[in-house]
């Protein structure tokens, strides 16, 4: 066989890629794009030379290229909505020795009159799909499936696993993890997979119920069981989710005696109601979640051992965000595009030093904390791009500017501009007075002032 000479391969590539029909994008390792051709830069409205070492999540709405390089698993025939569009798109990794080392993806039929016609089908169909989802959602509570959980790294990746792999049984499953971790995504998730999905699911949050409320919540009452009793009664929490899943979000802060009545339910598998003269059965599969440590609480005699032991059949510990970096990126733009859609603000993306900073800062609130801390900075930015500046004070820099990734000079910059605002902000900009507060000459202040441009 003859080998295909440089100039031939080149003509090859030139007809194959830069065909106008032909949307190709390559990636490297860590997402970032290697080779655009001229016709996606065309559609996306970019330069082809800008987007190289650009990561492809910043450039392709909706890609997932860069999750391809992390699972090694092709991705063909899958629809993703670009500027408006439904097209299909086709990843595929490219191994070397065995190892993933980048991936190859392309978009199809972008502007064919067979294609129009096809996604405006597609689009319909998605809408009518649309339509039945929420309807279901509306009736039984389901609010989210694994697709909605964002993230690819190893950690949320064996999560999901796990999910998938418990979700169809119906053990008791006990989400652990701190507070803004997605507990309660998972738990939804769990339901969706499971076969009660057409079934209710049922969410309790035991933390914001008053301890003499916890029983009729639970079991409901019957009309005059009490003073003060609804006429017709009340339907308890475990009744409504008969034949589906009953979250019991906050375990450990149920008080004690609503343990001991939970636990006779989900050992006979029966309720009574409050005032009722007979039980009645009830199916109901338990998901728990917790952000407290239990074993310490049933050392402390304020967690009962038999009922964490029904609960705990299957634990899963969902990591907190700090234990997860890969995911901040994409759960940011994310986060992003879910605020700006409520909101109607237009925000369209976030600065690469914020990315890197959000990398690095601990949030201890976890997704939430992201979530928040994204939400006040499109409130408060001027431009249409997220910058240092437009984040909340409690989101401390001085955890960004000691991190030992940064250059000295770097470090010294910020903390001179740092210091500079703080101070001409207390003195409500005079300069006269800040330069005394700084402790340096009238024109060192007017230079660092231009320097950093305040
Ligand atoms: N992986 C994720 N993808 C998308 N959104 C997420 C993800 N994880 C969390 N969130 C969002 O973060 C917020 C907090 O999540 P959730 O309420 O599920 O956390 P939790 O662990 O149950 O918290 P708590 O223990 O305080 O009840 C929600 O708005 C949720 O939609």
């Amino acid at each position: 066989m003859q080998f295909l000479n440089d100039r031939y391969r080149d003509e090859i590539f030139e007809a194959a890629f830069e065909n106008a029909y032909h949307c190709l994008v390559v990636v490297d390792h860590q997402g970032l794009i290697t080779y655009m051709n001229q016709s996606y830069c065309r559609f996306l409205e970019v330069d082809q030379e800008k987007v190289l070492g650009m990561h492809v999540a910043d450039v392709i709405e909706n890609s997932r290229m860069h999750i391809v390089v992390q699972t090694g698993e092709e991705e063909i025939a899958d629809l993703q909505y670009i500027r408006g569009n439904h097209m299909i798109a086709n990843r595929i990794p490219v191994r070397s020795n065995g190892e993933v080392v980048g991936a190859v993806g392309t978009v199809l039929f972008r502007d064919t009159k067979e294609w129009m016609n096809m996604n405006s089908h597609i689009k319909d169909l998605l809408s009518e799909l649309e339509h039945y989802r929420s309807q279901l959602k509306h009736q039984h509570g389901i609010t989210y499936s694994l697709h909605d959980i964002v993230g690819s790294s190893p950690a949320i990746n064996e999560v999901k696993r796990k999910i998938k792999k418990v979700a169809p049984g119906d053990v008791s499953v006990l989400l652990r993890g701190e507070s803004g971790t997605g507990k309660e995504l998972f738990a939804h998730s769990i339901h969706h997979l499971s076969e009660r999905n057409s079934q209710p699911f049922v969410a309790i949050n035991c933390a914001t119920i008053p301890e003499h409320l916890f029983e009729s919540e639970l079991f409901g009452y019957q009309e005059g069981a009490f003073t003060g009793a609804k006429k017709g009664g009340k339907v308890g929490k475990f009744q409504l989710a008969h034949g589906g899943t009953l979250f019991l979000d906050e375990i450990g802060d149920m008080p004690l005696n609503a343990q001991v009545k939970i636990l006779r339910v989900l050992q006979e598998g029966e309720i009574e109601a409050i005032g009722a003269t007979e039980s009645k059965k009830v199916d109901v599969r338990i998901i728990a979640a917790t952000n407290q440590p239990l074993e310490k609480l049933i050392e402390e005699h304020r967690f009962r051992e038999d009922l964490f032991y029904r609960i705990n059949v299957i634990p899963i510990h969902v990591p907190a965000l700090k234990e997860r970096p890969d995911d901040i990126r994409v759960l940011a733009k994310y986060l992003l595009h879910k605020i700006t859609k409520r909101s109607g603000k237009r925000v369209i993306d976030i600065h690469a030093e914020v990315i890197d900073f959000f990398m690095q800062y601990s949030w201890p609130g976890n997704v939430r904390e992201l979530e928040n801390v994204i939400e006040s900075a499109v409130h408060l930015t001027n431009t249409e791009v997220i910058t240092m500046e437009d984040l909340p004070e409690h989101i401390q820099p001085d955890t960004y500017l000691l991190n030992e990734n940064h250059r000295l000079k770097e470090i010294m910059e910020k903390t001179e501009k740092q210091a500079i605002e703080n101070a001409l902000r207390k003195v409500d900009g005079d300069k006269i007075r800040a330069k005394h507060l700084l402790g340096i000459g009238k024109s060192a202040l007017y230079e660092k002032i231009k320097k950093y441009g305040l």
